[in-house]
């Protein structure tokens, strides 16, 4: 009864009769992979800020809107990063062409206008933000332009967040009848407190940066390409290990229980004594 209410697409693929609820993350995203358009690119290893990774959204016709096949490459950049952590210290997230992302790709959303297909693409989303948001170095996003819908919650999935002063970002999905589905509703409520978050999602409003700043999501406004990188090179004066460490014990503090403080100790005591603590307390830092 179920294959019959499912796309053409859906029935070439799946020949084995596999229901939404069995779909693993990779199964979905062999799945979603099928419907094609735009692309997502990784650089690990930036030459000018080291141990800065970007990624890059680009579909440029749509507003790096996220077609299935993006979405699949989500999926697979997220085991690039967490394979070659080692040596990053952060994570850019941003789009080509001026804007950030204006969520779902609308041409495929349309395509996958049902409920078994919602749940597949909520499967794979939920787990790669799941896994963004777990990334033991930080993520920051880079927002300029439009951050709508789906954009706006891969942005609220990264620890920080920075934007053009002319940025404008919103969950609209209210506005189109739907409630976020990409996995970003617990970092949307993290980010804004509960009722500012009910507030935004329920009011669909579209924000501008300094308003967001106001409200605590936005950490950053930057104006020119140079003043980002000016804020980026912040953390370049931190090393990798304090980084990683850091983001560990508050990840695990999220929870506020005593198993979440053990981490806070443990993170706290690995690096506590170390070469590194003591090479930089031979130097006599001052921090003015
Ligand atoms: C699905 C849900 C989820 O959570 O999964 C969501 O994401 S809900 C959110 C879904 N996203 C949206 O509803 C965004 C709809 N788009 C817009 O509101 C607007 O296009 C803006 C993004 C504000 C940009 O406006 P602006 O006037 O600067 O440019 P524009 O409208 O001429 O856009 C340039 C071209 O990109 C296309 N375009 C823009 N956003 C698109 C999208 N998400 N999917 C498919 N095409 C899109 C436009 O139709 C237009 O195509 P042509 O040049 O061919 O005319």
């Amino acid at each position: 009864m179920f294959l019959k209410r499912i796309s053409n697409s859906f029935r070439q693929f799946s020949t084995n009769k596999l229901k939404p609820a069995n779909f693993t993350p990779q199964r979905a995203a062999e799945y979603l992979s099928t419907f094609e358009g735009g692309k997502v690119t990784i650089e690990l290893y930036g030459k000018e800020f080291p141990g800065i990774a970007t990624l890059t959204l680009d579909n440029p016709t749509k507003k790096n809107g996220l077609t299935g096949s993006m979405m699949a490459d989500l999926h697979y950049s997220m085991d690039r990063l967490e394979k070659d952590e080692q040596n990053l210290r952060a994570l850019i997230i941003q789009g080509s062409n001026g804007t950030f992302c204006s969520g779902g790709d609308l041409d495929f959303v349309k395509k996958i206008c049902d409920s078994d297909h919602g749940y597949i693409m909520c499967s794979l989303m939920s787990h790669t933000l799941t896994r963004l948001s777990r990334l033991p170095f930080i993520s920051i996003s880079k927002i300029e332009g439009f951050a709508l819908g789906g954009g706006a919650e891969l942005a609220s999935t990264c620890d920080i967040r920075v934007a053009h002063a002319k940025a404008k970002i919103g969950f609209v999905q209210g506005r189109i009848g739907v409630t976020p589905g990409w996995g970003g509703l617990p970092f949307i409520v993290r980010n804004f407190g509960y009722s500012r978050a009910l507030e935004a999602l329920c009011t669909a409003k579209v924000f501008n940066s300094l308003e967001l700043q106001k409200l605590g999501f936005l950490q950053e406004i930057y104006e020119t390409n140079a003043d980002f990188e000016k804020y980026l090179s912040r953390y370049l004066s931190i090393e990798v290990e304090p980084i990683k460490a850091m983001k560990k014990g508050v990840i695990a503090l999220q929870k506020r229980d005593l198993e979440a403080f053990e981490v806070e100790r443990r993170v706290f005591a690995s690096l506590w004594g170390g070469e590194l603590q003591k090479a930089l307390l031979s130097e006599n830092r001052k921090h003015k």
